[in-house]
C-alpha cells in the first residue's frame, strides 16, 4: 500500500474523530489526489486536556490545554495537519503554525439538557447545574442567581450520561458538537440568554506555514464566511483577554457580504453584563472586532474580572 499523502492529528474523543472524519471526506470530495483509499490516515492524539479530568481547564492553565501536544507534533512531522474545535484554540498559533482552513459552521448556540424542561427560567428554585465553563456559568447566574454550578468535566457523552444519572438536574453543552454526534438532545437557548463563545461550532484545521502542498489542498475546502465571522470573533476576544479564565462571549453571523458581530463580558458571579454589538462588512472583520473588545474593556473597567 502506498504511504499516506496527508496525516491528520486529532483528539480521541467521539466528538473529534467525527469532526476529524468531516474534514477527511470534505477532503477526499474536493482533492482528487486525496480521493484514493488510505490516501489520507487520522492519528489519534492524547491531549493534556483530555488527561485532566478532575478539575475546570480554567484552573489547569486554561487556552491551549487540548491543542498543545498535537502542535507539538505537527511541529515534528509526525502529522501533517490537524483539526481542531474553534472554541478550544488559543487566539493565536506557534511560529511555524497557521489556520489554514474551516468547515462550514455548525449552529453556534448552546443547548439545555434539563430532561423535560426546555427553559433556563423552568429550572426549580436552587436547582443544580453541571458546567465548567466560565461563560455558561456567569450568564447562569446573571438570569438565575439562585442555580447551584457545579464542576462538570468530561467529553460530552460522559456529560449527557452523568446528567441523566441524576447528578445534576440540568447541563449545557454545544448544539454543534450534539449535532455533529447525531444527539438530538436538548433545547436550544436563544442567543440573548447565552451568547456562544468565540468560535463555537466552527471546525478549523491547523497547518505547517511551509508546507504549501497539504496548504493548497486545505484551500479547497476553506469556508471563507466561517473563517470571516471567527476572525471578527478572536479580534474582539485578544483585546480583551483569551486566557479562558473570563467569562467572554461572541459571536459574528455573515448575511450577503453584511457582517454582524455580537459581543458581551461577565463579572465569574453573574452579577454584570456588559454587552455590544457591531455591523460592517465581510473585510472590516478584524477592525469591528477589535472595536467592540475594545469598547467592552472600556466599559468594564480595571478589575471587572475579579472574583
Ligand atoms: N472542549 C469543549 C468543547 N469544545 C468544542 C465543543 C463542542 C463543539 C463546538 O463548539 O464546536 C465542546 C463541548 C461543548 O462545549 O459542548
Amino acid at each position: 500500500m502506498m504511504p499516506p499523502l496527508l496525516r491528520l492529528g486529532t483528539r480521541g474523543s467521539p466528538l473529534a474523530l467525527t469532526q476529524t472524519g468531516l474534514v477527511r471526506d470534505a477532503l477526499a470530495r474536493s482533492v482528487p489526489a486525496l480521493s484514493a483509499p488510505g490516501a489520507i490516515e487520522i492519528v489519534p492524539i492524547r491531549t493534556t486536556g483530555d488527561v485532566i479530568q478532575d478539575r475546570p481547564l480554567s484552573e489547569a492553565g486554561g487556552k491551549g490545554l487540548f491543542v498543545k501536544e498535537i502542535e507539538e507534533a505537527m511541529l515534528a512531522g509526525r502529522i501533517d495537519a490537524a483539526v481542531h474545535s474553534m472554541k478550544d484554540m488559543p487566539t493565536a498559533q506557534p511560529p511555524g503554525l497557521a489556520v489554514s482552513a474551516f468547515l462550514p459552521r455548525e449552529d453556534a448556540r448552546d443547548v439545555l439538557i434539563a430532561g423535560d424542561l426546555e427553559r433556563i427560567d423552568a429550572l426549580p428554585r436552587g436547582a443544580i447545574v453541571g458546567t465548567s465553563a466560565l461563560r455558561r456559568k456567569a450568564l447562569l447566574l446573571h438570569r438565575r442567581p439562585d442555580l447551584q454550578i457545579v464542576t462538570f468535566r468530561g467529553n460530552v457523552e460522559t456529560r449527557l450520561a452523568k446528567r441523566a444519572a441524576g447528578t445534576v438536574h440540568a447541563t449545557i453543552l454545544a448544539l454543534a458538537g450534539l449535532k455533529r454526534l447525531g444527539r438530538p438532545v436538548g433545547t436550544p437557548i436563544p442567543e440573548a440568554e447565552m451568547l456562544p463563545a468565540v468560535g463555537q461550532g466552527a471546525v478549523c484545521i491547523e497547518a505547517r506555514t511551509d508546507d504549501a502542498r497539504t496548504r493548497g489542498w486545505l484551500a479547497a475546502i476553506d469556508h471563507e464566511a466561517t473563517a470571516v465571522c471567527v476572525r471578527a470573533e478572536q479580534a474582539m476576544l485578544v483585546v480583551l483577554d483569551g486566557s479562558c479564565r473570563t467569562p467572554i462571549a461572541g459571536h459574528a453571523i455573515l448575511t450577503d457580504g453584511a457582517l454582524h458581530l455580537r459581543a458581551l463580558i461577565a463579572r465569574p458571579d453573574g452579577s454584570q453584563v456588559i454587552e455590544t454589538e457591531r455591523r460592517g462588512s465581510a473585510t472590516d472583520a478584524a477592525a469591528m472586532g477589535r472595536d467592540a473588545g475594545e469598547e467592552l474593556k472600556r466599559r468594564g473597567g480595571p478589575g471587572f474580572f475579579a472574583d
